[in-house]
């Protein structure tokens, strides 16, 4: 096979379903990562009363077939009004699959924007690299999500992102997803680059996201006091050496511990990290 014959036969690889299916994978790699401060694992379900990981697992499944139809509608260049429709959409059927549970609707929005943005990029036959998504979806959907995040927000952790000046969910696209291109995935592969097993590594990645990242749901549930606590023990546990330490796992669950104690829950970090390991997902496409 030429070497141009094999490249056309590598981007065939990179189809809508492809896209869509990493982005379950990915979902399920956060899902199953533990110990996760604050967040719903296999094994425990963290701040929550209210989900554990049956709830994401039924939500996963819920949301199977978004992944590729966003990927598709960015493939074929829909507009932004098309994708939002088909956000929407997912995020009823994510709620009636959890009993009205707010599970993904955060990875809905980033996760469904990114499919969106690879399939522009497989569109054009170009690999399916960081660089190559970001661009297209700031190329694509920049001017729509710019005004989207003006929009007064709906949720309630938006208008607590908004009070506080903080950048939530909406902002965060706006600017082009600057935490995970520029922090979560550069840590994940820092990470692995130093040989930390996977399993380390995407905790050693959570950290740095947990540890910058406006994250609405630590806002909404611990207040700007509740958001600065959880950046400064994020930040303590990397100076120490992060998940490269002998016991960082220890160190990790005594971590999750004071979130619980606090209510606090890094869900958009969750995502975040979701959307960084879908992006490697990628390069095997
Ligand atoms: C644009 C929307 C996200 C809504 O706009 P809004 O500005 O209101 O968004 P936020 O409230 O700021 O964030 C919504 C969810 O996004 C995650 N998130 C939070 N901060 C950030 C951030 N800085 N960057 C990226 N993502 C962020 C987070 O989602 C995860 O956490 C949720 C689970 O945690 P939990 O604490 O349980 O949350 P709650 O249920 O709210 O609290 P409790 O009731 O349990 O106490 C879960 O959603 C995770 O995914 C934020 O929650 C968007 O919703 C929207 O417009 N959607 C419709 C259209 C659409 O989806 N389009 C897709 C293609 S355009
Ligand atoms: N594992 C998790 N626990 C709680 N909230 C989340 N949001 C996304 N993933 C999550």
């Amino acid at each position: 096979m030429t070497v141009q014959a094999r490249r056309c036969a590598v981007r065939a690889g990179a189809t809508p379903q492809a896209i869509g299916r990493a982005a379950t994978l990915a979902l399920y790699d956060e899902l199953a990562l533990s110990p996760k401060p604050g967040l719903v694992t296999l094994v425990d379900n963290g701040s929550h009363a209210d989900m554990d990981a049956r709830s994401f697992v039924r939500s996963l499944f819920a949301l199977r077939g978004y992944f590729p139809r966003i990927a598709a509608l960015g493939q074929v260049g829909a507009g932004f009004a098309a994708l939002e429709q088909c956000g929407v959409a997912a995020e009823a059927r994510m709620l009636a699959a959890t009993g009205g549970v707010n599970t993904h609707r955060g990875a809905v929005f980033q996760l469904g924007l990114l499919c969106a943005a690879a399939g522009a990029v497989a569109q054009q036959g170009a690999p399916l690299r960081p660089a190559a998504v970001r661009a297209a979806l700031v190329a694509h959907w920049g001017a729509a999500l710019a005004l989207r995040a003006q929009r007064a927000p709906i949720l309630p952790g938006g208008r607590v992102a908004r009070r506080l000046g903080l950048r939530g969910a909406a902002h965060e696209a706006a600017a082009g997803f600057p935490v995970l291109f520029d922090t979560a995935l550069p840590a994940l592969v820092a990470a692995q680059a130093r040989g930390l097993a996977p399993r380390l590594a995407r905790l050693d990645a959570l950290f740095h996201v947990i540890a910058v990242l406006d994250d609405s749901n630590l806002a909404l549930r611990g207040g700007l006091a509740g958001l600065r606590h959880a950046q400064a023990v994020a930040r303590g546990f990397l100076a120490a050496g992060g998940a490269a330490q002998p016991d960082a796992l220890a160190r990790a669950a005594a971590i999750g511990r004071d979130f619980v104690a606090r209510r606090l829950s890094p869900g958009g970090a969750a995502d975040t990290l979701a959307a960084a390991c879908w992006l490697q997902r990628l390069a095997d496409l």
